[in-house]
């Protein structure tokens, strides 16, 4: 910060003297020009009126110039500055980028939370590609399926890459979990394992997991007798106990939990908690000195608790001695995610440490609380529009059946189901901003340079909810991605991201949000627990949940009775 401060002195005091010396030479010009015209006999006298006018202009300019540096030279930085800024920015064919650049915290001041929000605004004054300054970090915005593409697919390499930001170092074992890993080998090799497990057969290994959780959510719901029932957190306790049983064999929710299962939620408290508290402060140098070190110490402690926790599981496991739920170990013929990656670290050693294992489990965790915000977000869609959820539950009807649950496998088969959640994710999707990228070389993007070590943002939220590329964008219309089955629609659609970083964790999020709301709205009639339409305004993410929890009244259908009984 205070290199920055200094520099920004010497070039104010440079840029002063500069000034003062251009009004100058100005000024002696057009007196030598003056003179030159008055020893012609000067015939025109409007002529030497206007040199004299302008004369006097270049006097009060300098005189003016002096003034406001003895009464306030920060108002004179302050304008010069963003002058000499904005005409180097235009020499250097930078995006373009709101003038007023504060020193130190640079853009930040025009940022409200949500953040998506803030960047719209910006996106619709300074258009699809837009720079910005978070403190000293450039920031590129970008927020158009075209500019989109051209990340994610010619640069996609130079984009492929991470910022260092401090959760990544602190919760991401100093970038080398998955998630934060800078793009080479060590990324690679992480993204292999994680896809043979996120592959098609290694979720159908574990897809009995995920149908006895949805069960028992089900009956769970069945016995609240009408009550209101809290959904955000049920949802979130549903993909966080399927998400530790293929994990662990573990479920920490529900009835009958023990003192590991409240440790583990603690973790999961403190967790939202400290990732509320990072967020724009880190860019900001002064702040990082100052609150951020509370911060810092904070996130260190989470660490060390999630660390210590998921090692206790790995030497649970490899000890043998795993204490798994009744149900789990009754079903359970196949291994969990601990269990296969122990395997095959007496394989390969060198490849599966316990520490590449403990982040590919926290990797599987983050996943599971995206899905569970999209799954309230999905619901309170429908709860507002009750004819939509009556459409999907009569498809259900058709295709499934009153005498067993849905399955993942009939997801394939209920096209309007699926139609419903894209357009959530459309609406409301939860990572509104993908996951910050950052450029390891310079590239180009709509035309213009963007330098090496920029962060890129891409705006999905505004990308996927702007009315060039959407037909009445305003209504909730699932009907809008009827036929539309596996055709990609440019880059105007994309929640999971896309190119080399893209989510890998799409087919278990589809497969799991599918599958409980399909269970949820075949099994119960669904009610909004008074007249008012529920709120869906967005809160800070992420991932961007409902600011407001969702409450919620079910009934047992009477067709579906005997499932509930029997499931
Ligand atoms: C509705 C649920 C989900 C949504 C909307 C979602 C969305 C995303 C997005 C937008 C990204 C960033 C893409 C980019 O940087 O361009 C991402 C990355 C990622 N997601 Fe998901 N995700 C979901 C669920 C999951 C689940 C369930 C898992 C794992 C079990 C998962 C694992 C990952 C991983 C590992 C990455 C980082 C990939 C990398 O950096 O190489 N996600 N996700």
């Amino acid at each position: 910060m205070v290199i920055q401060f200094l520099r920004l002195l010497v070039f104010c005091a440079i840029a002063k003297q500069l000034l003062l010396k251009i009004v100058e030479v100005i000024q002696f010009l057009f007196l030598l020009a003056f003179l030159e015209i008055s020893k012609r006999h000067l015939q025109d006298a409007r002529e030497a009126f206007q040199f004299l006018l302008f004369l006097a202009f270049c006097a009060i300019a300098k005189h003016l110039l002096r003034l406001i540096w003895t009464v306030n030279p920060f108002l004179l930085f302050f304008t010069v500055y963003a002058i000499g800024m904005r005409l180097f920015h235009k020499i250097r064919n930078l995006p373009p980028s709101p003038s007023l650049a504060l020193p130190v915290i640079g853009h930040l001041y025009l940022l409200r939370n949500p953040l998506h929000r803030s960047l719209s605004w910006i996106s619709r004054q300074y258009g699809p590609v837009a720079l910005l300054r978070f403190g000293p970090r450039r920031v590129l915005v970008v927020s158009s399926p075209d500019a989109a593409e051209e990340c994610l697919t010619k640069n996609d390499v130079v984009f492929a890459n991470r910022p260092c930001l401090l959760a990544g170092k602190h919760l991401g074992y100093n970038y080398t979990s998955l998630a934060w890993s800078p793009y080479g080998d060590h990324w690679q090799n992480l993204r292999s394992i994680a896809s043979k497990i996120l592959s098609a057969d290694g979720l159908l290994t574990l897809s009995s997991i995920r149908a006895d959780e949805v069960k028992s959510l089900l009956h769970r719901l069945a016995r609240s007798g009408g009550q209101s029932v809290n959904m955000t957190s049920t949802f979130f306790e549903l993909t966080l106990n399927a998400g530790m049983q293929m994990i662990a064999g573990k479920r920490y929710y529900g009835e009958n939990v023990g003192e590991e299962a409240i440790k583990f939620m603690e973790i999961v408290t403190e967790s939202f908690r400290v990732s509320g508290t990072t967020k724009m402060g880190e860019f900001v140098p002064f702040l990082r000195w100052m609150g951020l070190k509370g911060v810092k110490e904070k996130l260190l402690a989470l660490q060390k608790k999630r660390d210590e926790f998921m090692q206790s599981l790995i030497d649970e496991s490899q000890s043998g001695g795993a204490k798994e739920s009744p149900e789990a170990a009754e079903g359970r013929k196949k291994k969990t995610l601990i269990q296969v990656l122990l395997s095959l670290q007496e394989i390969e050693p060198e490849c599966y440490k316990d520490e590449t294992i403990k982040s590919l489990m926290q990797v599987m965790l983050t996943g599971t609380d995206t899905s569970a915000a999209t799954m309230e977000w999905v619901l309170s869609a429908m709860l507002n529009h009750p004819e939509i959820l009556k459409k999907a539950q009569a498809e259900i009807d058709e295709v499934v059946g009153h005498d067993r649950l849905v399955s993942e496998s009939d997801l394939p088969k209920l096209p309007y189901l699926r139609s419903v959640i894209k357009e959530t994710m459309r609406m409301y999707p939860v990572g509104p901003l993908l996951v910050p990228h950052e450029s390891v070389e310079e590239c180009r993007v709509g035309g213009y340079r963007v330098l090496r070590g920029t962060i890129l943002l891409i705006n999905l939220f505004y990308i996927q909810n702007d009315p060039k590329y959407w037909d009445d964008l305003a209504n909730f219309k699932p009907e809008r991605f009827e036929g539309m089955e596996g055709v990609r629609d440019g880059y105007k659609m994309m929640p999971f991201g896309s190119g080399r970083r893209h989510c890998l964790g799409e087919n278990l999020a589809i497969g799991m949000i599918g599958l409980t709301l399909g269970s949820l709205i075949q099994c119960f009639e669904w009610n909004r627990i008074s007249n008012d339409l529920i709120d869906m305004t967005e809160g800070s993410g992420p991932p961007m949940r409902k600011a407001q929890p969702l409450w919620a009244t079910c009934s047992p259908r009477s067709a579906t009775s005997d499932l509930l009984s029997g499931a």
